[in-house]
């Protein structure tokens, strides 16, 4: 069976976008729940997964820079963007809101539901958590004066004293999550279908103009780019990685002169072409 791991435990957020994508296959698969964002990379290094699903970007809190490092020193493959809406509820035994003393979040949900967070008394105790479920779980533990953020769907209405919904700050919020392999498998396009493609550029002989004659590359062959991220190199200040999302497939006649083009000045990696998401209601 083929082993997909993701940040555990059952249940999270990474979970549906999981089920949603092995749902979509002829395969069957193996779910492998890891503890942290970092343990689902380190598994794939290792060969304890043959693919893995991760969040790599949120509306508002932009990318999730531990998952985009790791594409940088690891051989990774995108195989599949999957995009669902994050809705955030807050959960406690106290009845008032005033009791509470202790919270439960996952990192990322912090930044998500921060004006909310803010409005809470100064001196409640955060907890930062790996995975929103294990919020919900350590909130189960120890229940008392704590309270969790948790995703809406993983409660049921009236199991807690206290349940306030739509805590997130936007109220579009979506998360971008990646399916990652370890080989390039490159699928056979479709005129019908929108694709997206992702590299990344290593600034190891920086020149004045550098960012720009890649951007040239695209640009004069009317390719349109998604995003464009910046990652330090960690060596040097003023040393980056850039990370290019681009519309279409490699397999394009434009995109592969592009990509060639670069390919012989730059020093870059290929992470793969992907069917461009569509949010997931
Ligand atoms: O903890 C989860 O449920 C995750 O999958 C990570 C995450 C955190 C916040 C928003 C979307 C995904």
């Amino acid at each position: 069976m083929i082993r997909i791991v993701t940040l555990g435990p059952k249940n999270t957020y990474s979970d549906v976008a999981t089920q949603i994508y092995c749902s979509l296959q002829e395969h069957q698969y193996n779910i492998v729940y890891a503890r942290s964002i970092t343990n689902v990379l380190d598994m794939m290094d290792n060969n304890q997964a043959e693919l893995a699903v991760l969040p790599i970007e949120n509306l508002s809190e932009g990318y999730i820079s531990v998952v985009l490092d790791h594409f940088i020193k690891s051989k990774l493959y995108i195989k599949k963007e999957i995009l669902l809406p994050i809705k955030f509820s807050l959960i406690s035994n106290k009845k008032n809101p005033v009791d509470i003393k202790k919270l439960f979040v996952q990192f990322v949900a912090k930044g998500q539901c921060s004006k909310f967070i803010d409005s809470m008394d100064a001196k409640i105790e955060l907890v930062l958590t790996e995975s929103n479920i294990e919020s919900l779980n350590l909130f189960l533990k120890n229940r008392g004066n704590s309270a969790a953020i948790v995703p809406t769907y993983a409660i049921n209405d009236d199991e807690f004293n206290l349940k306030i919904n739509n805590i997130n700050d936007f109220k579009n919020n979506q998360t971008r999550f990646l399916v990652l392999t370890k080989e390039n498998n490159i699928d056979i396009i479709s005129p019908d279908i929108d694709y997206k493609t992702t590299i990344i550029v290593i600034d190891d002989n920086d020149y004045p103009g550098f960012l720009g004659n890649i951007l040239s590359s695209f640009s004069k062959r009317k390719i349109n780019l998604t995003s464009i991220n910046s990652r330090p190199t960690k060596g040097d200040f003023g040393k980056y990685y850039f990370l290019i999302d681009l519309d279409g497939h490699m397999m394009e006649e434009n995109i592969k002169a592009a990509i060639n083009e670069i390919n012989s000045k730059h020093n870059m990696k290929n992470l793969g072409s992907y069917i461009k998401a569509k949010l997931h209601k």
